[in-house]
């Protein structure tokens, strides 16, 4: 089979590595969006595409390869991948190795101390798949290539490279206004969270416009912003009448939400929780018919404003049962913001026995102010995806007093001084906080945005 030089050479062999089971490979910056399909989802950690193409052009000696963001699309991928021995007797597949290698020795497992030599790393990812494959192609490797440590303190070990943050400040944070809101305001936010680096924008809900009148615009919201940026702008749906609106309106991903408390469900969505199940496997049936992704969302996962606690097994059944129906995603919502990590922890550990890992999110509320410690201690178990609002927008109507979504600034802040990538840049992000914030004549409900603030008033006096 030919292969073509350049990018294409590395794609293919990328592309078989992540299709043989070298999924703890790539790089960080990778959304599912730029993965194929059958990839979504899967455990991806390592270094910066940049870093790799610098090190692989040194490597190979030559300043023609680069990466691009656009390497890994569908698009971009020859249709037809081939076998392993093919890639191996072909030019690329001195290349192909040289790839392997360094991103074996670039990607040391974060639960790791270290990686003691590339081969017997290259033999984990590839001896789980095809043993005999795997010796013949290890023959030769050096055994003790390269040793890398890992630079992070243990404690840190488990928390990803890099975190995709779910902004909700639009659809959360803006749901419960009491003044409307128009709408050409809410195009120009979800322009500067676009702008800001984030990546996917939950727009609004097609709700009924009698339970929130804030977002009765959606349909005007949407003409205008689907087609802005790179960014995805999911949408609430609430039922297939909300799913087929939606997609009229231009939206090419909806979210739907139920709720791991019978009474919660009942005053937010007017049904129980099976009710709300079969209406959502309804509007999944026809997402797959148009190949609309579908998020999940389970609301009150430690804590119910009419019930109270609520049972892990009961958020592990309802996550489960959207994760069955083909949400891509589950987020878990602490609606009214009462969770500190001695509730999260065994939710999570109940969900994560039966949705896998990487398609879990958190979705915070910060009422208690325990937001960042819930959302480090989630990373520190897997997640990757955290939902936030910009400037802490939100609140809960059925919870007196229940503040807003963790605020996006902090978050990235936090994920900042982590070390973690997230592609948001904060001071667009602050500016975008800003303009919200004056035009709601309130103080920004971010303590990032307010210090960081303070801060530069604090430098240009001087
Ligand atoms: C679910 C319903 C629609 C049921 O509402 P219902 O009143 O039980 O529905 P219905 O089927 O009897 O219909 C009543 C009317 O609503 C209309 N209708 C029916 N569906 C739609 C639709 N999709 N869009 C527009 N209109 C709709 C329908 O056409 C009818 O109109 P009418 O004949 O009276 O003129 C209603 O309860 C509703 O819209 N609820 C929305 C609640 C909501 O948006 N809550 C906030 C979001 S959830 C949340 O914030 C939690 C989360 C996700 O952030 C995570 C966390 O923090 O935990």
């Amino acid at each position: 089979m030919p292969i073509p030089k350049g990018e294409t050479q590395v794609s293919l062999g990328m592309q078989w590595l992540l299709s043989n089971g070298g999924t703890d490979l790539a790089a960080p910056h990778l959304t599912e969006r730029h993965m194929p399909r059958n990839l979504a989802g899967s455990n991806f950690r390592s270094t910066t595409l940049n870093d790799v193409s610098k090190l692989l052009s040194g490597l190979a000696g030559e300043d023609t390869l680069s990466f691009r963001d656009t390497w890994m699309c569908d698009e971009g991928l020859p249709s037809k991948s081939c076998s392993m021995s093919e890639l191996l007797q072909s030019e690329s597949g001195d290349l192909f190795w040289r790839l392997l290698k360094l991103v074996s020795t670039l990607a040391p497992p974060p639960e790791s101390q270290g990686i003691h030599s590339s081969k017997s790393v290259m033999r984990q990812f590839l001896g789980a798949k095809d043993e005999q494959k795997s010796s013949n192609a290890l023959e030769g490797v050096c055994e003790k290539d390269i040793f890398v440590q890992n630079s992070k303190p243990q404690v840190l070990q488990s928390i990803p490279s890099f975190v995709k943050i779910v902004e909700v400040g639009p659809r959360d944070g803006l749901q419960n206004e009491k003044k409307l809101i128009p709408t050409q305001i809410k195009v120009d936010l979800i322009r500067r969270l676009s702008d800001a680096g984030l990546s996917v924008i939950e727009a609004t809900s097609f709700v009924s416009p009698k339970w929130v009148p804030q977002l009765a615009d959606a349909k005007d919201v949407m003409v205008n912003v689907s087609a802005m940026g790179k960014a995805r702008f999911p949408v609430l749906t609430p039922n297939c009448k909300g799913f087929h609106d939606a997609i009229a309106a231009g939206a090419k991903e909806v979210a739907i939400f139920a709720a791991a408390s019978e009474a919660f469900s009942k005053s937010n969505i007017n049904c129980s929780i099976s009710e709300s199940l079969q209406r959502y496997r309804e509007v999944c049936d026809e997402a797959k018919l148009r190949n609309i992704p579908v998020r999940g969302y389970v609301s009150c996962v430690t804590g119910c404003p009419y019930e109270g606690p609520i049972k892990p097994s009961r958020v592990a059944y309802v996550a489960k049962e959207l994760f069955q129906m083909g949400c891509y995603e589950i987020s878990l919502g602490d609606t009214i913001g009462v969770s500190t990590p001695g509730q999260l922890v065994p939710m999570l550990q109940a969900v994560m026995d039966v949705v896998p890992v990487q398609c879990l999110a958190v979705h915070m509320h910060d009422t208690y102010g325990q937001a960042l410690s819930n959302i480090l201690i989630a990373l520190q178990m897997g997640i990757r995806v955290v939902d936030s609002s910009v400037s802490g927008l939100g609140g809960c109507p059925y919870a007196k007093g229940a503040s807003g979504n963790v605020a996006t600034e902090d978050v990235v802040y936090f994920l900042n001084g982590l070390g973690v990538q997230s592609d948001v840049d904060l001071s667009e992000l602050l500016a975008a906080g800003q303009f919200i914030s004056q035009y709601l004549g309130r103080q920004n409900g971010s303590k990032s945005a307010l210090a960081l603030g303070k801060a530069n008033d604090e430098q240009r006096k001087l």
